[in-house]
C-alpha cells in the first residue's frame, strides 16, 4: 500500500519507505495515478479521490515560511457527525492557571507505570506550559506512558504540532501522510491537525512531549558555522502516501483549544492515497546531530546544539528550541567543561532519554532517564556539587561524552507546572539540596 514517484525516496533501516529532506516540496502516491500532475485541484481528481489542502500558515505567510500540502483522499475530511466533548484525562493546556509561576527548582522521577490498556493518548500527562492556545503562543510539555497501541482510534491535535521525543520503546505513528517509526533516540513531529495512531512496538513505551502552539519547529539559521552542520536538513525523513480503506466505526479525537472533542466517522480518516507539499510529519535521528563544540577553550553556549527552533515574533528569541546534548568530545583548555553555572532569561525543561548527563549525578534520586527536571527564567542553576569537584579536579585530556543523550526545552516563557505535576508522587523532594555544600574557597588561598 505504499509507493511514491519521488526519486528521493529511500528505504531506511526500519524498513520503511521515506521521503528525505526537511521542507522540501515531496510528492508521494500509494497507487500509481493517484497524484495529480500540472495542477492541485482538478475537476475531477485521480480514481475517484478528493483534493483537499491542509494549510500549516497562513495562505498569505511569506513563500520561505508557508506550509501547505495537499492531499488526494478516500473521503474528504469535511464528511464527519459533530464532535462532542470528552474528558480530558491527564492533559492540560495554556493558559495554564492552576498554580502559581514558580520561581523553584524543580525536579521529577519518569511517571509511574500506567494501568494496563493505557495507549498513548489515554497516557499523556501534562507537567506545564505557557501562552495561550486560542492566541496560538506557548509550548505544553507532556509526558506519556503506554501499554497499549490505539484501535479504533486517531489523534489530531488543533492546538499545536506535537513533537514525540521516546525515551522507552519504540512507536509505529500511521499518519494522513503515511508511516514513521520513532524509536528511543529519534524524535517524531505531527504538524497541527495531521489525524494519526501510535502503534507500540514494544510492550511499553514512554516519552515525552513537546506541543508548540506557536509558529512551526524549522531549523535554526546557522550563521558563520556555514552552509552545514547541527541537524543536517537531509536527514528528516517525511513518509510516503499509505492509506487505509477501512469502513466501519473510527473514533477521532481532536484536541480543540484546550479540550478533547470525539466523533466516531464511518470510516478511518487515514484515507490518503497520494499527497504532495512541504507541510509533513516526520522523523530524525539524534544520532546524527553534527555536534559544534569549542577546539580552544570555554563552554560554548547551548545554542549551538539546536535541532528545531519555533521562532517567535522577535528575531532570535525561539518561543520554544528543541535542544539535543549528544556524545560529543570535550577538549578546551583551562576550562570548567560542564554546563555552567548561570540564570537565564530563558526557561528550560531538561529530559533524559538515556544515561546520564554531564552536569548531573545520575542514579536513583538523581536526573534519570525518563525523568525531567525545570529551571524558570532566572532560577539559578548548573552542575551539582559532585560534578562542580569532579569537573574542578579533572585532568583536561580529550574526553569523549558518550555516556547520555538528554534534551531541552528551552522557551522564552516561564512553564507553570500543572496541579498534577505539583502534587505528583514523582516529583523529587529536596532537588535544592544537590546544590549545597558548594563551599567558599575565597580567602582559602586555593
Ligand atoms: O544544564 C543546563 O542547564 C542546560 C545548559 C547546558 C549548557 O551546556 C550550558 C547552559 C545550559 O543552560
Ligand atoms: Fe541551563
Amino acid at each position: 500500500m505504499s509507493g511514491t514517484d519521488n526519486e528521493q525516496a529511500r528505504k531506511t533501516a526500519d524498513g520503511l519507505v521515506h521521503s528525505s529532506g526537511f521542507g522540501n516540496e515531496h510528492s508521494t502516491e500509494a497507487v500509481p495515478g493517484a497524484l495529480p500532475h500540472g495542477r492541485n485541484s482538478p475537476q475531477r481528481a485521480p480514481l475517484g479521490l478528493y483534493a483537499e489542502q491542509l494549510s500549516g500558515t497562513a495562505f498569505t505567510e511569506p513563500r520561505h515560511s508557508n506550509q501547505r500540502s495537499w492531499l488526494y483522499r478516500i473521503r474528504p475530511s469535511a464528511a464527519h457527525p459533530p464532535f462532542t466533548r470528552i474528558d480530558n484525562g491527564g492533559l492540560r493546556s495554556a493558559p495554564f492557571t492552576e498554580t502559581v509561576p514558580d520561581p523553584n527548582r524543580l525536579r521529577w522521577d519518569p511517571l509511574p507505570e500506567p494501568a494496563p490498556g493505557t495507549d498513548f493518548l489515554a497516557g499523556l500527562w501534562t507537567l506545564g506550559g505557557n501562552g495561550d492556545v486560542t492566541q496560538r503562543t506557548g509550548m505544553a510539555v507532556h509526558l506519556y506512558a503506554a501499554n497499549a497501541s490505539m484501535t479504533d482510534r486517531v489523534f489530531s491535535d488543533a492546538d499545536g504540532e506535537l513533537l514525540i521525543v521516546p525515551q522507552r520503546g519504540g512507536l509505529l505513528l500511521r499518519t494522513e501522510f503515511g508511516l514513521l517509526r520513532a524509536e528511543p533516540g529519534h524524535v517524531a513531529l505531527i504538524p497541527r491537525g495531521v489525524r494519526f495512531r501510535v502503534e507500540l512496538l514494544d510492550p511499553e513505551a514512554r516519552g515525552y512531549v513537546c506541543e508548540n502552539y506557536g509558529r512551526p519547529f524549522v531549523l535554526p539559521d546557522l550563521g558563520p558555522i556555514g552552509a552545514n552542520g547541527l541537524a543536517n536538513a537531509r536527514d528528516f525523513l517525511a513518509p510516503v502516501a499509505a492509506f487505509e480503506d477501512v469502513e466501519g466505526p473510527v473514533q477521532v479525537i481532536n484536541k480543540f483549544c484546550g479540550n478533547l472533542w470525539s466523533a466516531t466517522y464511518g470510516h478511518s480518516p487515514l484515507d490518503v492515497v497520494a499527497w504532495h507539499g512541504n507541510l509533513t510529519p516526520y522523523v530524525y535521528d539524534l544520532r546524527r546531530f553534527n555536534v559544534i563544540g569549542t577546539i580552544s577553550y570555554d563552554h560554548p553556549d547551548p545554542s549551538i546544539f539546536t535541532v528545531l527552533t519555533s521562532p517567535s515574533d522577535t528575531p532570535g528569541l525561539a518561543g520554544v528550541d528543541f535542544v539535543v546534548f549528544a556524545p560529543r568530545w570535550l577538549v578546551g583548555e583551562d576550562t570548567f567543561r560542564p554546563p555552567y553555572f548561570h540564570r537565564n532569561v530563558m526557561s528550560e525543561y531538561m529530559g533524559l532519554i538515556e544515561g546520564a548527563y554531564d552536569a548531573k549525578t545520575a542514579g536513583k534520586g538523581g536526573f534519570v532517564p525518563g525523568g525531567g527536571s525545570l529551571h524558570n527564567m532566572m532560577s539559578a542553576h548548573g552542575p551539582d556539587r559532585d560534578t562542580f569537584d569532579k569537573a574542578s579536579a579533572a585532568e583536561l585530556r580529550p574526553q569523549k561524552v558518550d555516556d547520555g543523550l538528554a534534551f531541552m526545552f528551552e522557551t522564552r516563557w516561564p512553564v507553570t507546572a500543572t496541579e498534577q505535576a505539583r502534587t505528583a508522587e514523582h516529583l523529587q523532594k529536596g532537588y535544592d539540596e544537590v546544590w549545597q555544600g558548594l563551599e567558599r574557597h575565597w580567602g582559602s588561598g586555593a
